[in-house]
């Protein structure tokens, strides 16, 4: 690496678009992806972003663009979290160093970045659809301006967990049409991957049958039979005896290859030269890697260098936040172990997110009580449903983004039948670098109208502890508190939480003039607000709903009543609280006296990524929005109207 850890690439220098690979011989694909390894290490250390996956497909990557005719073969890469050497491949390594920055490059795979990204996703599990998808598509004479020829998804073993991996290749095995898949196999989800699956895979890469290529996996390439040294031959040769009968893709209509080593450009490039040649139907290749391969402090921590912020190259040392406060994920998750500890019956539920929620902690204190069902939110909101069902109190944890998946199932399985199910719902609002996929915009909306619910919203984080106490406490119906990602706000602690009266907010400011509503995390942006208004002369009342449902109607109708103008703030998109606030005033009346009202809610957009606080400008919902939406209200000149 050079003093600004910019590698030296002689080879991929020469590659702007994968058609530039055409260029070199097998052993020089190699080098291409040595200096490709070397390349995503220098960006992710000046960008910070996930590490550990993009460095275990570069051979992957490599061999992928070499073999086929991208983008008119379409490589659809699971989840995204690994597209950055994909990214670097095609056309795109000018921006690589803006990876998940405001005007960047995004973190992830998306259709408007790039043609070489034929679809967008961040969310797991997608790939096998969207590939077949592409693979009827070509079949019925689509019309893509790249052109429709393979369909080629590369999946982890992680996101393999989830069910819709199956519906497509229960799909895509019934249509019997040429379709490949790549199965990713590192034995890694963000953190180690759990379930029956997971060992089935091992035992096919451990199982007698497969002993002479695992040697060859590890490079003994003199250990194989002399057919397989032997160039073409050699191709043809291995996928032939790779294919073995049984396995459970085989049931579900895929010839099985494998498996191989994923980071052995020889194997890989013959095995895909030969499937590009001779594929009819369906195949899936069992490729297995090493997440964080070829960086030593990924591939030694204990996530493989999952994600990482800005990073020292030679020492792995990660940038620290500047932050004293408490995530508010981990204050869950200590709030949660302290409830536990009074109640046997709460247990916590995860979908492949142990860390990141929190519950890593949960499961050291109570691993008994603590589920890791995968990347499985459907199943992990019914198996909760079912705990609650069988008298447990269950916590199911999941970020805002990934529990859509679970919404039948909210809707379904917990709310119709009543269940006392509690959802800790993390990574509410805007969350930064992950951009528009991961925004935890919709919970609000989509709870909020389901009947018998109590959706809460913590101020901060010690309103977070009373919460999950309040959650607890909740066992006539489900449940749900919403936070943020990242740190809270630093106010003193409560050793344990004391449960909060159902439906009651409570005012944190007292004026006459105008009334700021907000639920969540917008208070202290509010207060700030108010604070500003009261400088100029209108005395501003603050209030912290707390309750989205119920809402505190006496609480309302006051503020609607002894105020002139009213301001609702929320961070989430139209149709939640503010829309729930705005119905009740319009039932009571209380809107006919002229009150003058103003909602604050997310923009109809999709936000792209950036830092929290520039994603906040967008939105809209910074201290000075609020104080020019509040004196929009009042009909008042807006402070920037004034000093111009
Ligand atoms: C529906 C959904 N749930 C959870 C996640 C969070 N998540 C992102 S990557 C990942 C692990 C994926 O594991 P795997 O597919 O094996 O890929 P690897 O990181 O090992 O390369 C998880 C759980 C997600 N992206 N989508
Ligand atoms: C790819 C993915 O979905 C996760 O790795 C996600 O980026 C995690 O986000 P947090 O960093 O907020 O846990
Ligand atoms: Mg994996």
């Amino acid at each position: 690496m050079t003093d600004a850890h910019r590698p030296v690439t002689p080879l991929l220098d020469k590659v702007t678009y994968p058609s530039d690979l055409k260029q070199f011989n097998d052993r020089e694909l190699r080098q291409v992806a040595d200096e490709l390894r070397l390349e995503t290490i220098s960006a992710v250390s000046v960008t910070g972003g996930h590490l550990g996956a993009g460095l275990g497909v570069v051979e992957i990557a490599t061999a992928l663009h070499a073999v086929f005719d991208t983008p008119r073969d379409k490589i659809i890469w699971d989840v995204g979290h690994q597209c950055y050497p994909h990214k670097i491949l095609t056309g795109r390594r000018d921006r690589i160093r803006t990876l998940r920055m405001g005007g960047g490059l995004s973190g992830f795979t998306k259709r408007k970045e790039s043609t070489y990204d034929p679809f967008g996703a961040a969310h797991s599990s997608t790939s096998i659809s969207a590939a077949t998808g592409f693979m009827m598509a070509r079949e019925l004479g689509g019309n893509c301006p790249e052109g429709l020829g393979d369909a080629i998804a590369v999946i982890g073993d992680g996101s393999m967990t989830a069910g819709m991996a199956y519906e497509a290749m229960n799909h895509a095995g019934h249509l019997k049409k040429r379709l490949i898949v790549i199965l990713n196999d590192n034995k890694m989800s963000i953190a180690p991957p759990v379930g029956a699956l997971s060992e089935y895979l091992t035992r096919l890469y451990a199982g007698e049958p497969f002993h002479d290529l695992k040697a060859a996996a590890k490079g003994a390439v003199s250990l194989l039979p002399p057919p397989f040294r032997e160039g073409a031959k050699r191709a043809k040769e291995m996928v032939k005896s790779m294919t073995v009968g049984g396995t459970l893709f085989e049931e579900l209509g895929f010839s099985y290859i494998g498996p191989i080593d994923g980071h052995d450009m020889d194997q890989l490039l013959a095995v895909l030269r030969t499937v590009k040649t001779r594929a009819d139907g369906p195949v899936l290749i069992h490729a297995i890697t090493k997440k964080g391969k070829g960086y030593a402090p990924a591939e030694h921590s204990p996530d493989k260098g999952h994600a990482r912020a800005k990073f020292d190259v030679v020492t792995g040392e990660q940038k620290k936040s500047a932050s004293n406060a408490p995530s508010y994920t981990k204050v869950f998750a200590q709030s949660l172990i302290k409830e536990a500890e009074h109640d046997p019956q709460i247990c916590a539920i995860t979908a492949a997110m142990p860390d990141g929620t929190g519950l890593n902690l949960f499961a050291e204190r109570f691993p008994n009580r603590c589920f890791d069902v995968g990347i499985a939110e459907q199943h992990g909101v019914t198996f909760a449903a079912g705990l609650a069902a069988g008298g447990m109190k269950p916590f199911a944890a999941i970020y805002s983004t990934f529990l859509q998946r679970g919404y039948d199932q909210v809707v379904h399985d917990v709310a119709i039948q009543g269940l006392p199910v509690r959802f800790a719902i993390d990574r509410a609002g805007l969350v930064g670098a992950d951009g528009a996929t991961h925004a935890g915009s919709f919970d609000i909306a989509y709870l909020t109208n389901l009947p018998g619910f109590t959706v809460m919203a913590p101020a901060d984080e010690a309103e977070l502890v009373h919460m999950v106490a309040t959650a607890a406490q909740i066992d006539d119906g489900p449940s749900a508190f919403r936070f943020p990602r990242g740190e809270g706000v630093g106010v003193d602690m409560p050793e344990r939480g004391t449960p909060i009266e159902i439906g009651k907010g409570r005012i944190v400011k007292e004026g006459t003039k105008l009334a700021i509503l907000s639920y969540g995390t917008r208070l202290a942006e509010s207060v700030a607000a108010a604070e500003v208004l009261d400088t100029r002369g209108i005395s501003t009342t603050v209030a912290d709903a707390r309750f989205a449902k119920p809402l505190d109607h006496d609480l309302i109708l006051r503020l609607a009543r002894e105020h002139e103008a009213l301001v609702i703030i929320e961070e989430g998109a139209v149709g939640g609280f503010s829309s729930h606030v705005m119905h009740l005033l319009a039932t009571e009346g209380a809107l006919d006296t002229g009150l003058k009202i103003r909602p604050m809610v997310f923009p109809d957009i999709f936000i792209d990524q950036d830092s929290p606080a520039n994603m906040m400008k967008v939105a809209g919902m910074t201290t000075d929005h609020i104080v020019q939406k509040a004196l929009d209200a009042l009909g008042i000149a807006s402070l920037d109207a004034q000093r111009a």
